[in-house]
């Protein structure tokens, strides 16, 4: 049982900003998205990325698009400082890309950190402090007011060793750590004092980056705290105004999109959502989400797999397969009604229209993935998947009514091996209830081999039956083979409907027909399906398969029911 919540946990407050803009507004764009899979991603792995990944993973972080990538923290890892130079002395960092470089407000971090940055065509040094109440009190032990005088001081100091190095553009990213737990009125002085005492303007960007450090609120509570910050803070047309969302909630994404909403121009977060505790948001999600309202996010996910692979190599941890967008199983309907709907979409679905095929939110295809995987059968599968299956690996497309029939066969073979059917499983099921049910020897037909020749107008059809040991002929005359084996059976059958199809093409042509019949006696019709290179053959053996199954029911065996 879990304990009362009423004494231990508290709400956080809501925000008092009755204009607020958000609700009614709609992303029109892409924000600028960083990367923090080399930093905040890195540093809550079991193991640390090795130099050799680190430097892997910048480089397909950079092939994927992303024009800001959070390289480390060099002053607290060799590793890190020494991906940072090598990255800067090698010339690895190709002129658009921006690389940040984490550090506390602590003087020697700060030297070392501009030290692995020096020589960077451009850089952005991340300076953070914890500014909630509980931090104050119990990390810093500092007042509000000390809390400013430390910001100040420590800005300062980063502008003083950047200006010496004139040969790098310099942007301050300054994240007043706790963000989400934090009176408004001090963050928004702290990123004030960030703002001056870098001096923004013209020519000297700031990035004020504010994290929901530990997600604690819903995520309308965030989008209000960002639009009122947005609203107030100094020099705005100097400061990009960048947000940090963790997903302590499971509202990481909600947060970032309600966040652009209210004002907020870029998004830090790492792919597949990786990240302390439950993770950063995700950038995958939070960019396919545009994509799928016809945004481009800027960032190249159109393989998605293959990157997928990268990054489960990278942190050594997997990603869900119902993880949006990248997991294994979500472009696979399990239940009929989404086989279906998704068969008949995908049927009427052209490349280049607007996507519309149901219960899939894009198409698998524009990342990278194909339909291959989409349909799968189970117990709690329809006709429609069995249909896509039967259709795209074998060519066959069944009558409306023989596909209700073979699906409560595929239904019951479902139920009883508790697993899902595969394409073969299900061909094999097909095979045996349909195409060999001529064959069986048990209670229907064995069928051994047959002659037809021309009588006439019409033919006579030898059939000899089995099992072998005691093998007899039956001989039905008729207008066609079908009505000459009707005969031939000397049983109360009629035919209902036939239809043939060629399967292949060329010398190992095929033709698959279909029988209806009825069974006076037995309620409803039955189906027949029979294979073979010759169509006379095909239609006589699918007139066996059908009324041998019409007789599995019957409680005398069809040898003794049929005309010897
Ligand atoms: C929310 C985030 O993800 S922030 C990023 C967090 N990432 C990391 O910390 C990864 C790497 N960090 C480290 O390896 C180490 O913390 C180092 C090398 C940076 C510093 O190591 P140490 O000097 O041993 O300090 P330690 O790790 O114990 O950190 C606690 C100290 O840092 C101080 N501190 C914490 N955050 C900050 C900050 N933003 N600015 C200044 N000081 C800070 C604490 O007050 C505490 O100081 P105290 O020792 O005087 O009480
Ligand atoms: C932006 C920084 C300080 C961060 O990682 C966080 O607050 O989660």
């Amino acid at each position: 049982m879990l304990s009362n919540p009423a004494s231990r946990y508290r709400r956080p407050p809501a925000v008092d900003l009755p204009q607020r803009q958000w609700p009614n507004r709609q992303i029109e764009n892409a924000p600028v998205w960083l990367s923090t899979d080399l930093r905040d991603g890195n540093q809550a792995l079991f193991e640390p990325m090795s130099r050799e990944r680190k430097l892997e993973f910048f480089h397909h972080l950079v092939r994927t698009g992303f024009k800001e990538i959070e390289i480390g923290f060099p002053a607290a890892s060799q590793i890190d400082f020494d991906v940072v130079r090598q990255l800067v002395e090698n010339g690895e960092i190709p002129s658009d890309v921006w690389p940040m470089a984490m550090t506390q407000a602590r003087e020697d971090l700060i030297q070392r950190t501009i030290a692995s940055l020096a020589g960077a065509r451009r850089a952005i040094v991340h300076l953070y402090n914890a500014t909630s109440p509980v931090w104050r009190r119990i990390v810093f032990n500092m007042s509000v007011a000390e809390v400013m005088q430390f910001i100040e001081h420590h800005v300062s100091l980063v502008k003083k060793l950047t200006d010496q190095h004139p040969e790098t553009e310099w942007v301050l990213q300054y994240s007043p750590e706790t963000f989400c737990m934090t009176e408004l009125e001090v963050s928004l002085q702290a990123c004030n004092t960030a703002i001056r005492a870098w001096d923004a303007g013209p020519g000297r960007k700031i990035i004020i980056n504010l994290p929901t450090t530990v997600e604690v609120s819903t995520p309308n509570v965030f989008a209000d705290q960002i639009e009122w910050m947005h609203q107030r803070l100094e020099r705005r047309e100097h400061v990009v105004l960048s947000v940090h969302p963790h997903n302590d909630r499971g509202t990481g994404v909600a947060c970032a999109e309600q966040a652009l909403l209210a004002g907020a121009q870029r998004v830090e977060g790492c792919l597949f959502g990786n990240g302390e505790r439950s993770g950063n948001v995700d950038l995958v999600t939070l960019a396919l989400n545009l994509y799928t309202h016809g945004i481009h996010p800027g960032l190249d996910f159109s393989d998605i797999s293959g990157l997928a692979r990268v990054v489960e190599t990278a942190t050594g941890l997997p990603i869900h397969p119902r993880h949006p967008y990248a997991g294994d199983l979500v472009f696979t309907a399990f239940s009929g009604s989404h086989q279906d709907a998704i068969k008949k979409g995908l049927a009427v679905q052209r490349r280049d229209d607007v996507w519309e095929v149901p219960y899939l939110p894009l198409d698998p295809a524009d990342i990278g993935r194909s339909y291959d995987g989409i349909i799968r059968v189970n117990a709690q599968s329809g006709k429609g998947g069995i249909a896509y299956l039967l259709e795209r690996e074998h060519g066959v497309v069944l009558p409306r009514r023989m596909l209700v029939e073979f699906s409560a066969v595929v239904q019951k073979a479902a139920d009883a091996s508790e697993a899902e059917l595969s394409g073969a499983d299900l061909w094999k099921l097909f095979e045996s209830s349909y195409l060999n049910a001529h064959a069986q020897a048990e209670k229907g037909i064995q069928y051994l081999d047959h002659t037809l020749r021309q009588d006439g107008d019409g033919v006579q059809v030898d059939i000899e039956l089995g099992p072998p040991a005691s093998r007899r002929v039956i001989r039905g005359m008729g207008t066609g083979p079908i009505d000459a084996t009707v005969h031939a059976l000397g049983l109360p059958v009629s035919v209902h409907a036939y239809e043939e199809k060629s399967l292949k093409q060329g010398a190992d042509a095929q033709a698959l027909a279909i029988v209806e019949i009825a069974l006076e006696g037995l309620p409803g019709t039955c189906f027949g399906a029979a294979i073979s290179e010759n169509l006379a053959t095909a239609s006589i053996l699918a007139v066996l398969s059908a009324v041998s199954r019409a007789v599995q029911a019957l409680p005398r065996p069809i040898g003794e029911m049929a005309a010897a």
